[in-house]
């Protein structure tokens, strides 16, 4: 295949409907591909407006959402539907190279990382203003502990967020149960044809997936009236995890501060939304979420953070208690709660369990690089274990002392002089919301 374009996408507004159609195309033919997104109906008709001001925001998830089909092949022509603005085609760029990074670096596929877009020639008109920043939040819900420290930080700062999600499993289903608050969901059904391509051994690997569920909730949160898309990205998703052919590669990247504020810009250039995005997390380590996380205990019974219960086929039904980010999510809460409640969340206790030693040694930097999940810093991997060792419930618990071991001098006095509970880093947190986290604690 020598190219990847993007034929039509329409929107039926009588049931939500949206279709994407991509095409891989080369020599031998062409390979035909349909999404389909499902947006939930608002009780009214939407305005004129609002459907100008959406059609916006889908051309812009038409585009990002291709990257699940252009990975079947990697071709090197990415051959854009229409013309765009700077900041719009700086986002395309970036979710196709950066976004696409992991892919790139384990298929060995280094043209990814240089791709460019071809813009079509020709002028954008400028997309109304559309000022939302005062409405009811959209707070998107992933299951996990972080989306569930956003939610509750809105709710109990008085700014009434409507819990949102794409595909909800029976985990998000179950949180927002707890949550007792009501939720929109919105369904999108990957085309079938390209698992079938998987099977047959077509290119495979991790897309930004993160960037399609954000431009899924702000089209969401513009056909229902609504204010901003919060998100629960923390710091540390923006770090990489290693560089490979001069190229930062981060699992995490469409989570990351630049891909926020490259969503942001094309969102308010393409569609004119004056505050369409941003993560109320951003300034906070994975260990600092986790605190915050233990000081509510509504969602102990429904809460997971593990990536098996999310698959589309043979998920977990909780947490799996044998990856990095199972093990990851347990040190970092286990400081701040209870031995007993903390089994009880994950249904066992990592930390007794020895088999779980060499995993937790990658975690700590002690082998490999940061596993290629959504885990923290090696740092915030430290600082936990150093705050485990002085704890009597857990000092001697076997994980907890072959770690203490393993752990180079070096490592504890980067640890002892650790920033991981102060607040830092660039974030895009409108001034009405900055106080929403102080109302946790
Ligand atoms: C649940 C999970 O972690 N899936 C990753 C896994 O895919 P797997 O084959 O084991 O299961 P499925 O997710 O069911 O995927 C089936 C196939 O479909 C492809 N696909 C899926 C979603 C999509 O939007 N587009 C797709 O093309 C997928 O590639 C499979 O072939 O391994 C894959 C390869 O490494 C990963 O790409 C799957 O990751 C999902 C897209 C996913 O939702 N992952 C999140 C839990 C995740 O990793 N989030 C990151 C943030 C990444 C970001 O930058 O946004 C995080 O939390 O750190
Ligand atoms: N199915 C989904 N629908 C909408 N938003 C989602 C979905 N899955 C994840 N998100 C959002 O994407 C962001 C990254 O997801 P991530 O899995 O890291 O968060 P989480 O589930 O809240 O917490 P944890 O890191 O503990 O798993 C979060 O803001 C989360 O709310």
């Amino acid at each position: 295949m020598d190219a990847f374009t993007f034929p039509s996408y329409s929107i039926d507004l009588s049931t939500g409907e949206v279709l994407f159609d991509y095409a891989l195309t080369g020599p031998d033919g062409e390979q035909r591909f349909t999404e389909v997104i499902t947006l939930p109906l608002p009780d009214a008709p939407p305005s004129d407006e609002t459907v100008a001001t959406l059609g916006r925001v889908l051309e812009l998830l038409h585009v990002v959402a291709g990257v699940s089909y252009y990975k079947a092949a990697a071709p090197p022509r990415l051959v854009l539907p229409a013309p765009l603005g700077a900041a719009a085609a700086e986002l395309v760029t970036a979710v196709y190279t950066k976004g696409l990074a992991e892919y790139a670096y384990r298929n060995r596929l280094p043209h990814v990382l240089r791709l460019r877009p071809e813009v079509p020639a020709g002028e954008v008109s400028p997309p109304r203003v559309y000022d939302d920043s005062d409405r009811r939040p959209l707070s998107a819900v992933g299951g996990g502990k972080d989306s569930i420290v956003s939610l509750e930080a809105l709710r109990r700062a008085g700014l009434d967020p409507v819990p949102f999600s794409v595909n909800p499993n029976h985990v998000i289903v179950a949180v927002n149960e707890a949550s007792g608050l009501a939720p929109l969901a919105a369904r999108r059904r990957i085309d079938p044809v390209l698992f079938e391509l998987n099977a047959a051994g077509a290119l495979n690997g991790h897309i930004p997936v993160t960037a399609i569920n954000s431009l899924i909730a702000v089209a969401t949160a513009v056909l229902h009236g609504l204010g901003p898309v919060v998100m629960s990205n923390e710091r540390s998703a923006s770090d990489p995890n290693l560089v490979w052919d001069g190229h930062e590669i981060n699992h995490q990247w469409s989570k990351g501060v630049e891909a926020e504020g490259l969503l942001r810009a094309a969102l308010a250039e393409h569609a004119g939304l004056t505050e369409p995005y941003f993560s109320l997390l951003r300034s906070l380590s994975e260990l600092h979420i986790a605190r915050l996380f233990a000081e509510i205990d509504r969602y102990d019974d429904v809460v997971t953070s593990c990536n098996a219960a999310f698959k589309l086929r043979d998920a977990s039904e909780r947490w799996c208690r044998d990856c990095p980010k199972c093990r990851f999510v347990f040190l970092a809460m286990a400081p701040f709660m209870s031995r007993e409640r903390i089994t009880h969340i994950f249904g066992g206790d990592l930390l007794a369990d020895s088999s779980q030693i060499p995993g937790y040694r990658e975690l700590l930097g002690v082998d490999g690089h940061k596993p290629f999940e959504c885990v923290g810093e090696v740092e915030e991997s430290v600082v936990a274990l150093s705050l485990l060792a002085e704890q009597e419930q857990w000092r001697d618990a076997p994980v907890v002392r072959a770690l203490v071991d393993a752990v180079p001098p070096t490592a504890w006095s980067a640890a002892a002089t650790s920033d991981v509970f102060t607040p830092g880093g660039p974030h895009h947190v409108p001034p009405a919301y900055t106080k929403a986290l102080t109302t946790l604690t």
